[in-house]
């Protein structure tokens, strides 16, 4: 099934636009985890069981793997996933952008290795340095237009030619020229939500990942109002910190359910 049809059908299934970001850091974790081998992906399993039926995506970001040379429980992580969730697709944040024959090797990390549904890329590059993802038609590509950070202004608000700002250009070159197969969705942080839906007037009912509610301060309400689509859809709205570290102690995920459900209901609120 591809990544767009299996969003649809997590959205619908579970009637919600979470995503679930999985950002496992060693320096947060319980204390009866700390000093297990495979402590990221025992941490990581125990949230996805907890708030499967609660999400429309799960979100790993690939640098809280690599940076403790866990990449191996990344990919027993998403094979777990698959198994037992087959119905949620998993996002891989990996930010990639790179010249074409790179990039191929990207693509094979994710899709192939890593098994991820959907990845996100930096479109900085140009065209031929997201072209080899589109070799997969199945899988998602997650562009990056309007990031939640601060400094994502620096070069996003940009004017260009005919007064147009470079978020503005990326949301719809990727919405009239990149997406060729139908698999292609943005990022727009829900710390802007004129800039989000400024985007949504621009692409039509393409998916957004709107990283930036929870520990960045996002609001929810105005988040939901700017980026939904006339179904009430269209968004996958990331929490990764304020649902992972809820709780402290041995009961964590059944805090992190807590928190994964308030913030469910608190976005269908407004959809
Ligand atoms: O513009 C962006 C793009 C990606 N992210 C990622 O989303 C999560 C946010 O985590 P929180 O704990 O909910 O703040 C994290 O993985 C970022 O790398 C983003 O924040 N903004």
């Amino acid at each position: 099934m591809s990544f767009i049809d299996s969003l649809q059908g997590a959205w619908a299934r579970n009637n919600s636009l979470l995503c679930v970001g999985l950002d496992p850091d060693l320096s947060k974790f319980p204390a009866h985890l700390a000093g297990k081998p495979d402590a990221i992906f025992e941490f990581c399993k125990a949230i996805v069981d907890a708030t499967a039926d609660l999400a429309c995506a799960f979100k790993p970001q690939i640098a809280y793997f690599a940076g403790e040379s866990a990449e191996e429980q990344l990919e027993a992580l998403i094979d777990h996933i698959h198994l037992n969730h087959p119905n949620i697709p998993v996002i891989l944040d990996a930010k990639r952008g790179d010249i074409g024959a790179t990039a191929a090797q990207y693509a094979r990390e994710a899709f192939e290795r890593f098994q991820a549904d959907a990845l996100t890329v930096n479109p900085y590059m140009g065209f031929d340095s997201v072209e080899p993802y589109l070799e997969y038609p199945d899988c998602g590509l997650i562009v990056l237009c309007r990031t939640s950070n601060p400094g994502g202004s620096d070069l996003q608000n940009l004017e260009i030619t005919g007064g147009k700002k470079l978020y503005q250009h990326v949301a719809s070159l990727v919405a009239e020229k990149w997406n060729r197969h139908g698999q292609a969705a943005l990022v727009v942080g829900a710390t802007f939500p004129a800039e989000l839906a400024d985007v949504r007037s621009l692409i039509g009912d393409m998916p957004l990942l709107v990283p930036g509610i929870g520990a960045q301060g996002g609001d929810v309400q105005a988040t939901v109002n700017a980026g939904k689509t006339a179904t009430g859809t269209g968004l996958m709205i990331n929490s990764s910190r304020a649902i992972l570290y809820a709780g402290k102690g041995e009961d964590f995920a059944s805090a992190a359910r807590v928190a994964a459900i308030a913030t469910r209901d608190e976005i269908n609120k407004y959809r």
